[in-house]
């Protein structure tokens, strides 16, 4: 809150004088009644002199409209082509946050680093206990990357902790105003259910899953660990280590170094198969299919706080691995596949079909890339939350470059945001 252009003015010339690791600009300058709080003056010297300062600026669509010259700010493209001016004024990220876009379903950000687009999607909150979200978001964004984590991966820990805390926080009663307080502090409470699940099941992860293939990085003479980071480098929102040959020993070394990338970008890190591998590893969790470790075993060795993902050909099993307590589902095949043996195609009728039986999200995988990615978004299934792929992604001279490609392709869809 900088009330004054010779506030901001004094901001800035220390900034430059005393630099510091990261600086991360909350612009409140739009009240939540909709006054505006900062006038012209110090909006100019606002644009001019802080925002090329700041490695990330967090308005809201309010304030992202009034830094815009009162641009209209009404959806989710409109967001992207907002982050993208605010970014053409200096700043090196810009989160344009949606919380109140009108008419959606989800809360929905949108991360703009000058190259990707990175859009946030969590479950809307229906809560009044929504005052000063917005400082704790950036104040987390803050905490985040003083601990060294990149920038995305900064900003989804941060979205969780303020989506955990409101949700922790909906049952608080205090105060007659439009807004009530949420509760920062519910981590240190022993009874609070959000303790026993450090972070939620994001089903937005599912967005561009990447799943590993040991005989395509031998082809390609490349370790896991690199195609982990081409592939996180390039946009894969998910992994999964899916070894089937590889000895245990291996298995659990490649595991432990890929948790350690995977961690610093915010990335989930699964397990194909290998319970035992991945409790080892302490991974986020697994991918079992119908005839490996049942999910309620799995889940009651894995505990609640682990994702669970299930392999489901028909609506039966989709519907067991909500009973089992699985977190997503993986359907497919849905175009013929040479990566699984002995596979059944489902086809995008089939996928269909399985989308509309399952309570829970469910990513698509079998022979998808950029050429018919496209195709398994048309069916529009409101929980169908991205694509699984191998080959794509690792049978390919370059993974970064082939996942980059297939975000930009999913990016343009409304896979999930239906
Ligand atoms: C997301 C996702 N879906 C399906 C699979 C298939 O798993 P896999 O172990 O290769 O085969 P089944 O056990 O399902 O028969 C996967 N790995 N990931
Ligand atoms: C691992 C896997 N599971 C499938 C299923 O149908 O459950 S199809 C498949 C292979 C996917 O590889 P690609 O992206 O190279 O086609
Ligand atoms: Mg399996």
């Amino acid at each position: 809150m900088l009330p004054s252009v010779g506030i901001v003015k004094t901001l800035c010339k220390t900034l430059r004088e005393f630099p510091v690791h990261a600086l991360v600009v909350d612009p409140v300058m739009v009240s939540t009644s909709g006054d505006v709080l900062a006038g012209p003056s110090i909006l100019s010297t606002f644009l001019e002199e802080l925002l090329p300062m700041a490695d990330i600026i967090t308005p809201n669509l309010k304030e992202a409209s009034a830094l815009l010259n009162g641009m209209q700010l009404e959806t989710v493209d409109d967001m992207r082509s907002a982050a993208r001016l605010l970014h053409n004024m200096g700043p090196k990220n810009v989160l344009v946050k949606g919380g109140d876009l009108p008419d959606s379903s989800d809360a929905v950000d949108i991360l703009y680093n000058g190259h990707n687009f990175y859009e946030l999607r969590s479950p809307r909150i229906r809560t009044r206990n929504t005052h000063g979200t917005g400082c704790s978001l950036a104040s987390s964004i803050a905490a985040e990357v003083a601990k060294g984590y990149p920038m995305l991966s900064a900003v989804k820990v941060a979205k969780r902790f303020v989506e955990t805390a409101l949700d922790y926080s909906k049952e608080i009663d205090i105060g007659n105003g439009p807004q009530g307080p949420f509760d920062h502090l519910l981590r240190l409470k022993s009874h609070s259910q959000a303790c026993h699940r450090q972070q939620p099941f994001d089903p937005s992860d599912l967005f561009l899953y990447a799943v590993t293939d040991s005989r395509m990085n031998k082809r390609w003479g490349r370790s896991i660990i690199d195609a982990v980071k081409a592939a996180i480098d390039g946009g894969a929102t998910i992994i999964q280590l899916r070894e089937k040959d590889a000895e245990t020993k291996d298995f659990m070394e490649s595991a432990k170094a890929c948790l350690r990338i995977c961690r610093l970008h915010g990335v989930p890190l699964l397990i194909n198969d290998r319970v035992d591998v991945a409790i080892a590893c302490d991974a986020d969790g697994v991918h079992v299919g119908q005839s490996d470790m049942p999910a309620r075993v799995a889940r009651t060795l894995l505990g609640p706080e682990k994702i669970i993902g299930v392999s489901c050909k028909t609506p039966e099993q989709a519907e067991q691995a909500w009973v089992d307590g699985a977190d997503y589902i993986g359907c497919g095949g849905v175009y013929p596949t040479n990566t699984k043996e002995n596979n059944i195609t489902v086809g995008l009728n089939g996928l269909k079909t399985v989308c509309m039986a399952s309570k829970l999200p469910v990513v698509a995988i079998g022979g998808i890339g950029v050429s018919n990615a496209r195709a398994v978004m048309e069916i529009r299934a409101s929980n169908l939350k991205g694509v699984a792929v191998v080959s794509a992604l690792f049978d390919r001279e370059c993974v970064q470059i082939e996942t980059r490609k297939l975000h930009e392709v999913l990016l343009g869809s409304n896979i999930g945001s239906t």
